[in-house]
Formats: C-alpha cells, structure tokens, sequence
C-alpha cells in the first residue's frame, strides 16, 4: 500500500473499467484532497465524473462490481477494504435527483431514516436532525410531507439527510440538474456555507461551470476516463487548451476568450462587467 500522507481522499492511479465493458471508465487517476476542500469536477458527458465519486463513495467497486487497480485510500485506508457501512459514516452522498433520493412521507423520517440504520440513540439523533436542518437553512420546514417541498428544497433536505450522519466529506453528483438557476445558486450557497462555517470537505460534479468558477476552490477536468487539468477555476478556465477538453465554459469567459483572445478572460459576472468596461474604455479612448 502506498504511504498516504495528510490526505483526506486519495486516489493512486486507480483505474476501473464496469462489468461487460470493453473500456476502463478511469484511467490512471492520481489525486490527493486535504480536509476542507471544496472540488468541482467537470467534463464532457461520459467522462468519468460519477464514476469518480461513486469510487470515493464505495459504490464502485462494491456495489457495481467491475475490475480495479491502484487505489481510494480514505482517511489512509483502502476503500475497498472497507465495508459500505464504513465508508458512510465518513462520505455522505447527495444525488443528482432528490425525488430519487427522498424516500420518506415527511421531513423528520427523511432525517431520521439513515440515523436510525446506524443505530444513534434518539436523544442524539433528535440534537442531530436540528443541527443538519439549520445548517442548510430549512429548520421551519419540520413537520412538512416531503411531497410539497420545491425541488430547491428538496435538494437541501437531501443535504441535510447526508449532514445528519456527520460524515467528513459530502460528495455530490449534479446536484443541480433538475434546478432552475434560483435553486441551484441556493444549493451552491448552502456548500459554501458549510464549506466555510463548518469546514466540510465538498466534492461536487457539475455541469453548470459559472457555478463552479464562483465556489470552487479547486478544478478539475475528466476527460474519456482521464483527469486533464487540475487547478483553482481561474486557472483552468484560463488554460490555453481549456477549449479542446469539450467543457462549457462560464458564458462570460467563452466570450472573452473568443472575441479577445490575448487578453486575460474573466470568470464570474462581476469580472466580465469590468471587462466590459475596460474594452469600452479602450475603444472609446
Ligand atoms: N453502470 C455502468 N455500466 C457500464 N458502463 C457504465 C456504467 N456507468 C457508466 N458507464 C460508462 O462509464 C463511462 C463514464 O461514465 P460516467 O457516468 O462516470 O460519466 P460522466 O462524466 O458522469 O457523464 P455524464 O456527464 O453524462 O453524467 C461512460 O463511458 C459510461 O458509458
């Protein structure tokens, strides 16, 4: 086993092709993320991003079988040699569709439902569900069914869910993707939050990369299975090769980038519209 160092996850050129394929759906992957990190992962469709976080979650290989080598070391310790159970009590999973994730009638079950199958005594788990539930901003919505709850709201109760179980890192697969632009900046602003306040490790896939410029700590790029750049936003979105990996660039710096390109590219809306003012300024002087 490779000595792990102060890494919280550890990936060690792991590679992993699913049963009855013909291709490993990760190649040689090599990263190492400290406690506190908050990851976007990015990449065209089919690039390995869930695959990545079902490998750091246990999914692969546990539950998807298939065929490995290298290693996801946790905390210093072989994921796959450890049980499910195990690997949740530090990785909390959120999934891209709460409604696929949200089994429970009311709140307080959906809360209640995960602690209760690692056996937390009531008290504790009582203290639990209202710390979980004001971390993300939705306390009053105790007592509601589960079935009225906006999409934006489900989302974070299924963060909630994933807080109550303590885990060290929360790992989330699109989060967004069944979101209108509202609710995905409130589910962003919810990590943030407890990227911040709690100093939670997120690790998060996502399509929509303004998102990810402007919450990110930390890039990276997946393509066919290989990790191409890594970096802070500002950084990969800025790499020469960033147009030929095939990913979506925040709409102010696929502007940018094509109308002026010598120039540095802005990241964030707020930049753009100083860019703007810049390239007016230019012209106009
Ligand atoms: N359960 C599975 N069985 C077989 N092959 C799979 C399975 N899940 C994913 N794959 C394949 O593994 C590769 C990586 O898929 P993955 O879902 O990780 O990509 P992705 O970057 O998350 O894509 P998307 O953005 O479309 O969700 C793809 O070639 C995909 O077809």
């Amino acid at each position: 086993m490779t000595t792990s160092n102060n890494s919280l996850i550890q990936l060690n050129n792991f590679s992993y092709q699913y049963p009855h394929t013909a291709n490993n759906a990760l190649k040689s992957i090599n990263l190492s993320l400290k406690k506190g990190s908050f990851v976007g992962f990015a990449g065209p469709t089919g690039a390995g991003k869930t695959t990545l976080i079902k490998s750091i979650n246990g999914i692969v290989p546990h539950f998807e079988g298939g065929t490995f080598s290298g290693e996801v070391l946790l905390n210093g310790k072989a994921a796959d040699t450890m049980s499910t159970a195990e690997i949740g009590r530090s990785v909390g999973t959120v999934l891209d569709d709460p409604e696929a994730q949200i089994i429970c009638l009311d709140v307080e079950q959906e809360l209640v439902f995960g602690m209760e199958n690692y056996g937390v005594p009531p008290a504790e788990m009582e203290q639990r569900m209202q710390k979980a539930l004001a971390s993300v901003g939705i306390a009053h919505l105790l007592g509601r069914s589960t079935a009225s709850l906006s999409g934006g709201q489900k989302q974070r109760l299924a963060i909630a869910a994933a807080l109550a179980m303590l885990p060290e890192v929360l790992v989330l697969d699109e989060p967004t993707s069944e979101l209108d632009p509202l609710g995905s900046e409130e589910v962003f602003r919810v990590l943030k939050q407890l990227h911040q306040e709690q100093g939670m490790t997120i690790l998060v896939t996502e399509q929509k990369t303004d998102l990810l410029a402007r919450y990110c700590d930390q890039l990276v790029i997946l393509r066919e299975g290989e990790m191409v750049l890594s970096g802070t936003p500002r950084e990969v979105f800025q790499h020469p090769d960033i147009f030929e990996l095939g990913v979506a660039l925040p709409e102010v710096t696929e502007l940018a980038r094509r109308y002026y390109p010598q120039a540095e590219p802005p990241i964030t809306l707020d930049e753009g519209v100083q860019f703007c003012r810049n390239v007016i300024q230019t012209f106009g002087g």
